[in-house]
Formats: C-alpha cells, structure tokens, sequence
C-alpha cells in the first residue's frame, strides 16, 4: 500500500483530513496525487504535506492505483463521468467518500465494471478520531478491501459493513452522530447557565463530561446502561434527570431522528441517481 500511488479527487476538509492522517502514518507525500478544481486548495495541501498537485483531474486518475473520489454528492457526476475512460482503461481502486451516492450510479457514471469501495466517515477524522463504516462490491480484491480499511484507519475507527443499504444506517448513526452529541451539549450548556453557572465555566465542564464519558464508555467492557447506573446513587440526583428525559420521551425521540436520518440519506440515494 505505501509503495502504491494514491489519487485524490476533491482537495476540501474530508480529503486533508485523510492525506493529514496517511502522512502521519507514514504514507510518503510524494506517492499522493490531488487535483482540485480550486488552486488555493491545492496549494495549502501542497505546502501542508509536500503532495503533488494538480487542477486536471485526469492527470491524478491517470497514474494512481486507488482514487479516493472526495467531491461533493452534487458534484460527483460529472466529475465521474469526466473521469470514466481513465477509470475504465487504467482499472484502479475507487473509493468513494459522497455521502448518499450509490455504487450503482458510481459505476454507471465511471462507465461500467469497476473495483469500488463506498464510504460513510464523520467530521471526527479531522481530529483522527473518525467513524467510518465501507461496503465494497463484489469486484475488490483482499489487497484493494485492505488498501481502502487503511486510507479510512488513518483518521480513526473503521468497519465494514455486509450490504449497501446498511451505509444509511450508518450515516443516521455515526455520519450525522457528531451533530446529535453537539445539540446534547448545546443543551446542557444552555441548562448550566439557566441554573448560574457561566458560560465558559458551564462549556468547558460540559466538554470534558462528554469527552470523560466517551472515554470510560470506550475503554470499559461494560455496556453505557451499566456506565448510567454507577453513575446513578439510589435516591440521588441523577435519578431525577433521567426520570425527566424518560418521562419526556427521550429513547423513543433518538429512534425518531434516525429513522427520520436514514429515511432521508435512501431519499438522497435515490434523487442522486438511485
Ligand atoms: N464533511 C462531512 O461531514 C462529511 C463529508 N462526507 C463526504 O465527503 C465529500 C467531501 O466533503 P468535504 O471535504 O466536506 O467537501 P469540501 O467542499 O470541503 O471539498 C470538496 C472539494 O471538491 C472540489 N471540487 C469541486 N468541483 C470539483 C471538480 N470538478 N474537480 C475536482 N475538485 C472539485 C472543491 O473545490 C472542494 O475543494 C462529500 O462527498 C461528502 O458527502 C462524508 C461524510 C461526512
Ligand atoms: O447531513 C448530511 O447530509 C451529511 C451526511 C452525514 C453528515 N453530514
């Protein structure tokens, strides 16, 4: 893998993140290709990890082994399409990183049969503290899965999944997850101050408690129901406040928001070219 050439379509936020996290794993600067639209882009990626660069996508496509497509959803199409006799005659790995575009339409816009892995990845990879679940279909080699694992590894945790469709799951869960823990923080924040507190004061307590309460969840064996409990004296203040979110309904609003999540990545599936 780090012998190979790797291309980048798209120089933008999810794209420095993953060079970011490849070159501080040791993946050498100069075997990654990017292109962008835009040259500013370019030139602070350039001058951030010592990649090569380019404004001709073809030229990124022409001589890499694994294309990391990493446009937006809306763009995806014609840069694809743009693309389709480089990827059909030169046959490399394309990973793909467009929130709600299907390998369907990816390998009808790239021209045909193609070796392609699809990606759902969160915000978090660009402090490599990622989420990223893939799915490949059924034309990637071992190498090719273990090529893209690796890309999506560089910036955090990274799982397959068995089916497609499962990736719309995954974007109502750990694609638009960071957002859900952020309005949680938004609210108890808000309710902090409501009861006195500051607002630096009642942030930064309110960060540190999310980020202790990630880290015991992550590094303990035990399940966040059994984490709530000890945290939960008989009699004590907790118990009130979680008797005031069940009462309030809030287990079966979170199911709500990701059926409503994952109801919408399929819609945007579908309008995006199905
Ligand atoms: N930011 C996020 O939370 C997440 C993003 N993604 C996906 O990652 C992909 C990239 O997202 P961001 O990096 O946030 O977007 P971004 O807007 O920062 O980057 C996109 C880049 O593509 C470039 N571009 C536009 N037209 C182009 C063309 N014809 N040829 C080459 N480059 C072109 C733009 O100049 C820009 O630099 C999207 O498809 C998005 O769905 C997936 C999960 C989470
Ligand atoms: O909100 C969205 O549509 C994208 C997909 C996951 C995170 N952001």
């Amino acid at each position: 893998m780090k012998q190979q050439i790797l291309g980048f379509i798209g120089a933008g936020n999810m794209a420095g993140s993953l060079i970011g996290g490849l070159v501080s794993d040791g993946f050498a600067p100069g075997n990654i290709w990017v292109s962008d639209v835009d040259a500013a882009k370019l030139k602070d990626l350039e001058s951030r990890f010592g990649v090569h660069t380019s404004q001709d996508n073809q030229v990124v496509a022409g001589q890499a082994q694994v294309v990391v497509l990493a446009v937006k959803p809306q763009t995806l199409q014609t840069v694809a399409t743009g693309l389709a006799a480089t990827v059909q005659q030169r046959q490399p790995l394309v990973v793909s990183i467009a929130a709600g575009v299907s390998e369907a339409a990816l390998e009808r816009w790239l021209g045909g049969k193609v070796a392609l892995v699809r990606c759902m990845p969160n915000t978090p990879a660009l402090v490599k503290t990622g989420a990223t679940a893939l799915h490949g279909n059924d034309r990637i080699t071992e190498e090719q899965k273990s090529q893209a694992e690796a890309i999506m590894r560089s910036v955090g945790l990274a799982v397959w999944v068995e089916r497609e469709d499962l990736l719309d799951a995954v974007t109502a869960l750990s694609g638009s997850g960071p957002a859900y823990f952020f309005l949680m923080m938004e609210a108890m924040e808000s309710a902090a101050i409501a009861l006195g507190l500051d607002q630096a004061t009642a942030r930064l307590l309110t960060q540190q408690t999310g980020l202790g309460a990630a880290r015991i969840a992550i590094e303990s064996e035990e399940p966040p129901a059994e984490l709530r409990q000890r945290v939960t004296s008989p009699g004590g203040t907790t118990e009130r406040a979680i008797q005031a979110f069940e009462a309030g309904g809030l287990q079966g609003l979170v199911e709500q928001a990701m059926r409503a999540a994952s109801a919408r990545a399929a819609e945007l599936s579908r309008q995006l070219g199905g």
